[in-house]
């Protein structure tokens, strides 16, 4: 190994945070095991995504730096009360990843079985990660979660044929996500009846069409993008030309996994995807759940695609119209506080354009407090109150107007409403 290429380049926070949400993805605590030839393959397809990324560290490059996370993981779990490890620099930012992989790890390895807890390592060791000594083999299926891995290799990700089926908002969100990803625009068609949002599609060297069919027969897996209501007329027209050879994903609001069913031919891979319109800045939250053809690889496919897109993750049915409330709608209920902070900025005296770029920030900011600290938004929102000062009065007048109770209603209509146009679109399906 190249002992002196591990140690002179300093990974900057975006490259570790990237690191760790491959590994985290990869689903890392089902798959390492005792077996160096395992491990390897799995620290291949975190470097080949590394490397896609503009990150260009080696496989012992990046074993190494694991090893050091572990020791940090391990020194903070043993001492709680001291002060950080200083040996991986701004350790509490990567704190909260790794006890994700970390602990869902060792609960899967079970007890009994051996750990890796004495290994630690400080920035000035060797680095040899042929010495690095993983746990032993998990009772679970991990041999098969590594033959997932390896074809979830971006490799595949560059071979697969990609389809939209509606040019709109999402589909432009997701596209943007998937391309900024391993994706090649060549592999991806999209299609809609008129022209008016071809060319943003075009620009980004993706092919367009007015035919759905074009893009099913050239395409292994399909995002059925258009409004819900349009769901059934598109899956009738589309229906013949799919095979077992297609995963149909459906974003659209409400619109069941027994509707998507039901009008495709029988025994269709079908998967139901709320996302949000963050995707665009490769910040969305989506989740999706499977059909029942769906495979667990099928799922793993999709999660492997979206995931420049943002935060992905897999649930049941019943938690997609939840998603799309919280999170679907919830991206507007966010944008009108956004607007009503700057309103309220106007209103004592600050310039427009001034006080919607403050409110832009100030809610960009918490949003990203609030995932990367890991704490309650009642504790964050506590250290912002000086006691007396302005924020307890301001919280004051909100509460005064219901501001929370009207949220939790907002996320409980859109929900409702959710499952609302899943019913008219199950009743226009079997009418069809
Ligand atoms: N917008 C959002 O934030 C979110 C939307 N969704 C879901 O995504 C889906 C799409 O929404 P959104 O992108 O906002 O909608 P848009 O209105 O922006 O886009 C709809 C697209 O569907 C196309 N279309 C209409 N009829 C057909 C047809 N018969 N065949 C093929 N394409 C057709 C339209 O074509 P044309 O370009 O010619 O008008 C348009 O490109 C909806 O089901 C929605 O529930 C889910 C989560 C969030
Ligand atoms: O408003 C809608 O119906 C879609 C679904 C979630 C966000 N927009």
């Amino acid at each position: 190994m190249d002992e002196s290429g591990i140690k002179k380049q300093n990974w900057d926070v975006k490259e570790t945070e990237l690191f760790l949400e491959i590994l985290k993805e990869l689903d890392m605590k089902k798959c390492l095991d005792g077996r160096k030839v395992r491990n390897n393959k799995l620290f291949k397809v975190a470097h080949r995504r590394m490397t896609a990324a503009g990150y260009h560290r080696s496989v012992d490059q990046l074993k190494f730096r694991w090893k050091l996370l572990k020791s940090a993981y391990y020194k903070c779990k043993r001492e709680p009360d001291s002060p950080a490890p200083t040996k991986i620099q701004g350790w509490w930012r990567y704190e909260k990843t790794m006890v994700a992989i970390m602990e869902s790890r060792h609960s899967l390895v079970g007890a009994g079985v051996n750990s890796d807890r004495n290994d630690e390592v400080t920035e000035d060791s060797d680095g040899d990660a042929s010495m690095l000594h993983w746990p032993q083999p998990c009772p679970d299926n991990s041999t098969h979660n590594l033959d997932l891995i390896i074809k979830m290799d971006p490799e595949m990700d560059t071979q697969l044929k990609i389809g939209f089926i509606g040019a709109g908002n999402m589909a432009f969100g997701i596209a943007k996500g998937i391309l900024s990803g391993n994706v090649l625009p060549v592999n991806v068609k999209v299609s809609a009846p008129s022209s008016r949002n071809l060319g943003r599609f075009q620009e980004m060297g993706v092919a367009t069409t007015h035919s759905n069919v074009e893009v099913v027969c050239g395409s292994d897996l399909v995002f059925v993008a258009v409004k819900p209501h349009l769901v059934p007329v598109v899956l009738n027209e589309i229906s013949q030309h799919v095979t077992d050879r297609h995963i149909i994903v459906s974003v659209a609001a409400g619109v069941t996994l027994a509707t998507l069913e039901e009008l495709l031919p029988e025994n269709s891979v079908a998967i139901r995807l709320m996302p949000n319109l963050p995707c665009v800045v490769q910040e969305g939250a989506l989740l999706f759940a499977r059909g029942s053809h769906a495979k667990p690889e099928d799922g793993a496919l999709l999660r492997s695609l979206l995931h420049r897109c943002g935060l992905v993750e897999e649930g049941p049915e019943a938690w997609i119209d939840i998603h799309t409330g919280v999170s679907g709608s919830g991206v507007a209920f966010v944008y009108l506080f956004a607007e009503a902070l700057a309103e309220g900025a106007v209103k004592m005296g600050m310039p427009s354009a001034l006080a919607h770029s403050i409110a832009a920030q100030t809610v960009l900011g918490a949003g990203r407090l609030l995932r990367d600290s890991g704490k309650h938004p009642a504790q964050l929102r506590s250290e912002v109150c000086t006691p007396g000062g302005t924020t307890i009065y301001g919280l004051h007048t909100l509460e005064q107007g219901g501001v929370r109770a009207s949220t939790m209603s907002a996320v409980e209509s859109a929900t409702e409403r959710a499952r609302e146009l899943g019913r008219k679109s199950a009743t226009a399906g079997s009418r069809k």
